[in-house]
């Protein structure tokens, strides 16, 4: 039997320092004092002329250099045409509010306990920053139906059936992505046999986190989700008409992603950074929180089964060089960023001589 996700979420246990309910009483403990970095400045940074994300059209021709461009440039994009129907998006949707909604006792019924993996609480990463951040989560790994039950005792399975439906529309669409993103750079299927897509998709695992972030008096002062990368393959995301999100580029700062009705915004994560040799950016990104309209967003996170080993497409490596990264499995690489966070990237890398 593999090691699932959630043998690696058991097995590497986050201590939060902070009590799972957000206690947005007091705003001290949510005051990013700005360093000097770039990366943790909560000042609105100027906006970046014209620049964005490219917005791709799954029906465009040539589409697959389109988004293997996006990965190379920013390892991220938005996406329409992407085959997900509204109904779902807006289902989605519903059921992250009316979960947010719900009066906080009930949502600690279904509370993250300090070992676990699914359900209410502060974000995973938050055990790394000394201030906290200004939203709340809710992580679904397998069945929703315990936790779900407890938070609406009536209309649980109504909710799991979207989740599920949710979850098979992303699975498929993030394959697709993966094969597209991959065939702008010439590998096949003969080069990842792991991956097949006639392997009936069961070489993949995925996450689902829900997020809100509550309106906010000082947004200047706060920060919604501190900046990271995803540990994912690819990450698929869906956010509500209020901006928020920001991907972080070396030349232009952060730039905000405006959120486009009906699209899907696609981030690479490490896990691809890796297999393709680094050619594809895991894109660093955050979310601000805003004074006027709570925000909503839904990630899927997903990435391979978690006893496949992952290294870079031999093809994608010049014969005179080692590969950028050493083999590792999502399991192996989830505990590096448990312990390590954002440096769990370079520990893995294969020392080059100059
Ligand atoms: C399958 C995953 C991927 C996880 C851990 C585990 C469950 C929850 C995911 C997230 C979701 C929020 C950002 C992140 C950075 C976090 O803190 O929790 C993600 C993390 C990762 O991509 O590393
Ligand atoms: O809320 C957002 O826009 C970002 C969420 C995110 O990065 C995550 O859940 O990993
Ligand atoms: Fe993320």
């Amino acid at each position: 039997m593999p090691t699932m996700l959630t043998d690696v979420l058991r097995g590497n246990p986050i201590h939060l320092p902070h009590s799972h309910q957000p206690d947005f009483a007091s705003l001290m403990s949510y005051t990013w004092t700005c360093r000097d970095d770039p990366l943790f400045a909560v000042a609105p940074s100027p906006p970046a002329a014209g620049e964005n994300i490219p917005l791709i059209d799954l029906n465009q021709s040539d589409v697959a250099s389109h988004i293997g461009r996006a990965c190379r440039t920013w390892g991220a994009f938005q996406i329409i045409n992407h085959g997900v129907p509204l109904e779902l998006l807006q289902g989605i949707e519903l059921l992250t509010g009316s979960l947010f909604q719900l009066p906080v006792q009930r949502k600690l019924k279904a509370a993250r306990s300090d070992t676990g993996f699914s359900g209410y609480g502060v974000a995973r990463i938050s055990s790394f920053f000394s201030k906290k951040m200004w939203s709340e989560g809710f992580t679904i790994i397998g069945s929703p139906l315990n936790d779900f039950r407890k938070l609406w005792p009536q209309l649980h399975y109504n909710y799991c059936d979207i989740v599920e439906q949710y979850e098979e529309q992303m699975q498929k669409l993030a394959s697709k992505l993966m094969w597209l993103s991959l065939d702008s750079l010439d590998v096949s299927e003969e080069d990842i046999k792991w991956a097949s897509v006639s392997s009936d998709l069961n070489w993949a695992q995925s996450a689902l986190q829900l997020n809100h972030y509550p309106v906010c008096p000082e947004p200047d002062r706060a920060m919604g989700l501190a900046p990271h990368t995803d540990s994912t393959l690819l990450t698929i995301l869906y956010q509500n008409n209020t901006p928020g999100l920001q991907v972080f580029r070396d030349d232009l700062g952060w730039v905000t992603v405006p959120p486009v009705p009906g699209s899907l915004v696609v981030n690479v994560g490490d896990l691809f950074h890796i297999l393709s040799n680094g050619l594809f950016k895991s894109v660093i990104h955050r979310a601000r929180v805003n004074q006027i309209r709570s925000r909503l967003s839904v990630a899927f996170l997903w990435g391979p089964r978690s006893d496949t080993k992952i290294s870079p497409v031999p093809k994608l490596v010049s014969p005179d060089e080692s590969p950028l990264y050493r083999s590792v499995t999502w399991t192996e690489y989830l505990r590096t960023k448990a312990t390590h966070f954002n440096k769990a990237l370079s520990m893995i890398r294969n020392q080059r001589e100059e």
